[in-house]
C-alpha cells in the first residue's frame, strides 16, 4: 500500500468525542500514524507478516494502520473502554480484524504474550508522571523485535539514557523528528492548535533468552 493511500484511510477514522485528560488521549493524526508504520515496513520489515501490539490504542489509529500493512496478528490494548469500543468501530469499517485487550499497560500480563512489534504513542507523562517511561519499559519487555514509540523531542536524551540503562534496551534511535499538531482538545490548551517537535524511536529490545525473568 502506498503512504498516501495508507494515510487517506487512517483520516477517515474517527477519533476521541470526549477525550480524558487524565489518561492523555490525543489521537494520533493520520500523517504521523502513517509514516510511523510505512517507515517501520518499509525500512525495517517489522509490520507485514508479524505479530503487532499497539499500546495505549485510543481509537486504534495505529493498530489499524498496522492491520492495512498486513500485520499477521494485531492486538489493541487500552486502559480505557470507550476507547477500545472506538477502536473496534474504526477496524470493523474497514473490515479490518484486530483482538482489543482492556488493561493497565504496568499490569500486563507478560505469560504467554509472543509480540514482534510494539508500536504507540504514549502519554507524554505531562498528567502522570513516569507514564511514558512505563509503556517504553513494558514495550521493550513483551517486544522480540523492535519498538516504534513517540516521545517529546525535549526529552530525547533522557528517553535514550532510559531506555538504554534501565529497561534493557540494546538501541535506541531517533528516525525522524516530526510536528504533532494536538487540536485544542482540552480547556487548560489556550491556543487554537499546539504544535508540539515529538520524535520517531525504534527501540530494540535485548534478545529474550537473555532478559531477567
Ligand atoms: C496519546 S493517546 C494514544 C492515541 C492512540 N494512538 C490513537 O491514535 O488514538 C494515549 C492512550 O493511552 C491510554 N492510556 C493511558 N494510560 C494508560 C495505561 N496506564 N494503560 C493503558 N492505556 C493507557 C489512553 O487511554 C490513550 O488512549
Amino acid at each position: 500500500m502506498k503512504l498516501k493511500q495508507l494515510e487517506g484511510l487512517l483520516g477517515g477514522l474517527t477519533q476521541f468525542s470526549d477525550p480524558k485528560v487524565e489518561l492523555e488521549q490525543y489521537a494520533t493524526g493520520p500523517h504521523i500514524a502513517s509514516r510511523m508504520l510505512y517507515t517501520a515496513e518499509n525500512s525495517f520489515d517489522d509490520i507485514s507478516g508479524k505479530v503487532v501490539a499497539d499500546f495505549g490504542c485510543g481509537c486504534g489509529t495505529l493498530a489499524v494502520a498496522s492491520a492495512l500493512l498486513d500485520a499477521e496478528h494485531v492486538t489493541g490494548i487500552d486502559i480505557d473502554l470507550q476507547s477500545l469500543e472506538l477502536a473496534q468501530e474504526n477496524a470493523t469499517d474497514l473490515e479490518l480484524d484486530i483482538d482489543l485487550i482492556q488493561c493497565d499497560i504496568k499490569n500486563l500480563n507478560l505469560k504467554g504474550l509472543l509480540v514482534d512489534t510494539v508500536v504507540m504513542n504514549p502519554p507524554f507523562g505531562t498528567k502522570r508522571k513516569g507514564a511514558d517511561m512505563e509503556f517504553l519499559s513494558m514495550g521493550l519487555k513483551v517486544a522480540a523485535q523492535a519498538v516504534y514509540s513517540l516521545h517529546k523531542t525535549s526529552t530525547r536524551e533522557y528517553i535514550k539514557k532510559a531506555a538504554l540503562r534501565n529497561c534493557n534496551a540494546i538501541s535506541a534511535e531517533v528516525l525522524c523528528e516530526l510536528r504533532y499538531d494536538l487540536p485544542r482538545t482540552y480547556r487548560f490548551h489556550k491556543q487554537k492548535e499546539l504544535d508540539i517537535a515529538v520524535d520517531l524511536w525504534r527501540f530494540v529490545p535485548q534478545a529474550r533468552d537473555e532478559r531477567a525473568s
